[in-house]
């Protein structure tokens, strides 16, 4: 599985870390074997995201799920199904759980993230609208968002037809009235939809079917959405038009936009005023897309002939609500997802993303972080090691006080950069150079933003080899500026920190260390000596080691010219004591040495 490999992408989306980590291949079912860092210290709850089968995570479903999905869920998490909980009992399970999975009638506050302490790496919406999330938190927490967008798409699209029906026959009046005693005719006479022009409003996955269908249905379709593109509306006959002519020319108008500031009550009185009388209008995306007083008022005045709604500003939305009780409105209670299939196909959609995000595999249905496809993964997957480390590497040479603050990442790379995704990279050499240094766990999620916060400028350069593309990157380089080394021979000759590295028979290597070449694959650590070069340095500096037992697992020694400076780099499994490393530094040819952690 080549996902669990990103482990770390997605691990520790705690705020505070163990000052120290260690690094070690924790043995898991045969599917996962992956490196897992785990605190020095013994910490509870467990700061990575990939468990062990005696560590389940936790998972809380809030929310009423179909029974594939939790059974999916139960095969390898503990399931808590808690519905109905109020804000402060959520906020008090969260900080026990490592998942939380949603629909639409639980707000996923900035309190829940804070709440959860860092624990909670994952929130899946099972559904579409992930309004009620708070994304930004989410993200600033470390903690992926999840949804699953298509398995309610016909469901819904089948509920705004159903809508749509019902209200120009009255079906929902009628059945009252019937009800209620009476046989009434001539009231409940309704409008046929047959050559009327129906509006889109929203082009998306819910609206290309509602349109489908009242295309079936004789009706004239047409659409408003700045970002759909035309030829795929014009393949099912529809024609895309502006939001004025839209809803101006429109008959019917049905509402399929997902909630955002920029559509918050977009149908507002100004825009009840341009509208054709008697309009009548279906909404199954989100109450908050209507300001409902002005509607109401349009009803009252005639300009909307009727409405039909399944979701509302306020859900539950107060009894007396004026909208709810119009004898023009036609309401259900948030039902568009509500299908036997739809709530089955919705859970296994949103179980299969939790679970994979808690295995550490990438989402294909992130909110919050990049979609990176499996193949690509697969292929970076050495690089991703490789930029984490050159980051860690690179964050240690700089000298105590020294703030970071500009860092240059260069790819070089024989393919175009079309070809290369480097947003994977770019968050693990974040990763690397931050948690070195702070209490801030850093995943995919929230790399660009704990930089940012950090004040930490990353600028990133394409270089373009000749040359076969076979590997994705020929080496990556990262450059600290306007800071000062612990290790003088790590700045280059342009004035920056400077390291280097490769992918060498799927092994990251360091392959440069200011203006000198090494090579050293980076494994366990890393000590780097400048010596005036002569014979015997290997000898001694590796019998220093050898008598702590410590095991050296590579030595380069890279010069600018025979018996001139070199630097030696040394790999070594164990951390050699202080004693060692002040004897290392007291051999006479040793000039400067520094210890570095991977
Ligand atoms: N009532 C219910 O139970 C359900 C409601 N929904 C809601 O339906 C809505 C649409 O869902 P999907 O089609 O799956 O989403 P989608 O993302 O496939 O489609 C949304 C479309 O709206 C467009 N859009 C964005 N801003 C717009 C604007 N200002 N004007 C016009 N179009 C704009 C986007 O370009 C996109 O094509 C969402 O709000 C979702 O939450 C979805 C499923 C069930
Ligand atoms: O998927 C959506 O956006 C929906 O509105 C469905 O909501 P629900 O999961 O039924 O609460």
């Amino acid at each position: 599985m080549a996902a669990s490999a990103y482990s770390s992408l997605l691990s520790a989306p705690s705020l505070k870390k163990p000052t120290s980590a260690l690094s070690w291949k924790l043995p898991l079912s045969p599917a996962f074997n992956v490196a897992v860092s785990l605190p020095r210290r013994a910490r509870s709850p467990p700061v990575f995201v990939v468990f062990a089968m005696d560590a389940k995570p936790t998972i809380l479903v809030a929310e009423k799920l179909g029974e594939a999905g939790l059974n999916l869920l139960k095969g390898f998490a503990n399931v808590d199904c808690s519905y109905n909980l109020s804000p402060e009992e959520l906020c008090t399970k969260i900080s026990l759980c490592d998942a939380l999975i949603v629909r639409s009638g639980t707000k996923v506050s900035r309190e829940v993230f804070e709440s959860s302490a860092g624990r909670l790496k994952v929130v899946g919406r099972a559904g579409v609208g992930i309004d009620n999330v708070d994304l930004a938190a989410a993200t600033e927490h470390g903690c992926l968002v999840v949804n699953a967008p298509t398995a309610n798409t016909v469901a819904a699209a089948e509920h705004g037809i159903a809508l749509l029906t019902a209200m120009a026959r009255n079906v929902a009046q009628a059945d009252a009235s019937i009800k209620s005693g009476k046989w009434q005719r001539n009231k409940y006479v309704g409008v046929s939809l047959v050559g009327k022009t129906l509006a889109v409003m929203g082009f998306g996955k819910v609206g290309t079917e509602v349109a489908r269908r009242a295309k079936g249905l004789g009706m004239h379709v047409i659409a408003h959405d700045p970002y759909a593109p035309a030829d795929r509306a014009r393949a099912i006959g529809v024609e895309l038009v502006s939001f004025d002519q839209a809803i101006g020319t429109a008959d019917f108008i049905s509402l399929h936009m997902p909630l955002t500031p920029s559509t918050a009550k977009i149908l507002n009185d100004e825009n009840f005023a341009k509208m054709k009388k008697g309009v009548r209008i279906v909404n199954v995306a989100r109450g908050g897309v209507i300001d409902e007083d002005a509607l109401v008022k349009a009803l009252d005045a005639g300009i909307v002939a009727q409405a039909a709604l399944d979701v509302f500003t306020v859900e539950p939305p107060p009894k007396d609500s004026k909208l709810i009780q119009h004898e023009n409105v036609t309401v259900t209670p948030h039902l568009g997802a509500s299908t036997m299939e739809a709530q089955e196909g919705v859970a296994i959609e949103i179980a299969e993303a939790v679970v994979g995000a808690l295995k550490g595999e990438l989402a294909a249905t992130a909110v919050n972080a990049p979609m990176v496809p499996a193949e690509v993964l697969t292929e970076l997957k050495p690089y991703v090691v490789l930029a984490e480390k050159l980051g860690r590497l690179a964050v240690q040479l700089v000298a105590g006080g020294s703030g970071v603050k500009s860092v240059k990442v260069t790819y070089a790379s024989a393919r175009a950069p079309d070809d290369l995704d480097t947003r994977l990279l770019r968050a693990m050499i974040t990763k690397g150079l931050i948690e070195p240094i702070s209490s801030v766990f850093v995943n995919l999620v929230n790399a660009d933003f704990t930089a940012k916060q950090r004040g930490i400028r990353l600028s990133e350069e394409r270089v373009l080899l000749d040359g076969s593309p076979e590997s994705p990157l020929e080496f990556i380089q990262v450059q600290i500026a306007n800071v000062e080394s612990r290790f003088a021979s790590a700045i280059s000759d342009s004035g920056e920190i400077k390291v280097e590295g490769r992918v060498k028979d799927g092994v990251p290597h360091l392959t440069r260390v200011g203006s000198f070449e090494v090579d050293v694959s980076l494994e366990g650590s890393i000590i780097l000596c400048r010596q005036v070069d002569q014979p015997g340095m290997i000898g001694k500096v590796g019998s220093i080691l050898g008598e702590e037992n410590v095991n050296v697992s590579f030595m380069s020694v890279g010069r600018i010219a025979p018996r001139k400076q070199a630097i030696m780099a040394i790999g070594v499994d164990e951390q050699p004591s202080k004693e060692s490393l002040k004897r290392i530094g007291d051999v006479p040819a040793v000039e400067e040495f520094v210890f570095l952690k991977l």
